[in-house]
């Protein structure tokens, strides 16, 4: 683990909230204080509805905040422009569901493609050639040309995992990336994650209800109506 360089994700005293239809104002998320490093292995866990896919949203930049500071590798987040945030996050951000999200109609590899297709300076051949690489590289090199709809849940997750993987982000964000799947193929999906993300010394973020998957985590996040209540540092 890289520490002592630059976060990849700064939050201080982050609040995200919604104005409701009928005008009040719902806060989902409060002082948030959060480093996430290279290399780190992050668990969110926390009752449902207390912010955690929220959290993931701000960490991805997919949402802003609505109070505090949030810096994106040393980048004011509030005030970043829409484009900006966009091409950071396809860059530097991968997520994975637990609703795998994949393209119907579209094969394993197209669909693992799809990321790249709006990076600057790939031809059609290098894009093909990294997509089927990483396919591969999460064992399904003989699927490429299989629509999602005829994989199994554990394979449509390798799709998505390559997927989010593809342009080697610096931040994975997981969202329950194994609750679709039975008990054994999460497990080999999460090592998979795990394995990848360490071979590019990557940050892995993962909400899971799972005890199992967030021991494996070397810091453990709890959260509590919309705040962090503890943060346990479990020795490596
Ligand atoms: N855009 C929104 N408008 C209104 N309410 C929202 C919005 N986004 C989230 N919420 C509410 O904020 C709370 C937190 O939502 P969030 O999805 O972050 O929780 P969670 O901890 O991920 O829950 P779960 O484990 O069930 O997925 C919930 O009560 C949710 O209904």
């Amino acid at each position: 683990m890289t520490r002592g360089s630059a976060p990849i994700v700064a939050a201080r005293g982050v609040g995200r909230s919604v104005v409701l239809p009928e005008g009040d104002t719902l806060t989902i998320l409060d002082g948030i204080d959060l480093d996430v490093y290279d290399g780190d292995r992050v668990s969110v866990v926390g009752r449902s509805g207390s912010g955690k896919s929220t959290l993931l949203n701000l960490l991805g930049l997919i949402d802003t905040p609505s109070a505090g500071d949030l810096r994106f590798l040393g980048e004011d987040v509030r005030t970043m422009r829409g484009g900006r945030r966009d091409r950071l996050r396809g860059e530097e951000v991968g997520f994975v569901f637990q609703q795998f999200n994949l393209l119907p109609g579209r094969t394993a590899l197209e669909n693992v493609q799809t990321p790249m297709l709006y990076a600057p300076g790939r031809s059609f051949w290098r894009r093909e050639r990294i997509a089927r690489e990483m396919l591969e590289r999460v064992g399904l090199g003989e699927r490429l040309a299989t629509m999602p709809e005829r994989l199994s849940g554990g394979e449509q997750q390798r799709v998505a995992i390559a997927r989010a993987l593809v342009r080697r982000p610096r931040l994975i964000l997981a969202d329950e990336p194994t609750g679709a799947l039975d008990l054994q193929t999460g497990a080999t999906v999460m090592h998979l994650i795990e394995e990848v993300a360490r071979e590019t010394d990557a940050a892995l973020v993962t909400i899971t209800h799972d005890p199992t998957i967030a021991a494996r985590s070397s810091r453990h996040l709890r959260l509590d109506a919309g705040r962090l209540v503890d943060k346990i540092e479990v020795p490596a």
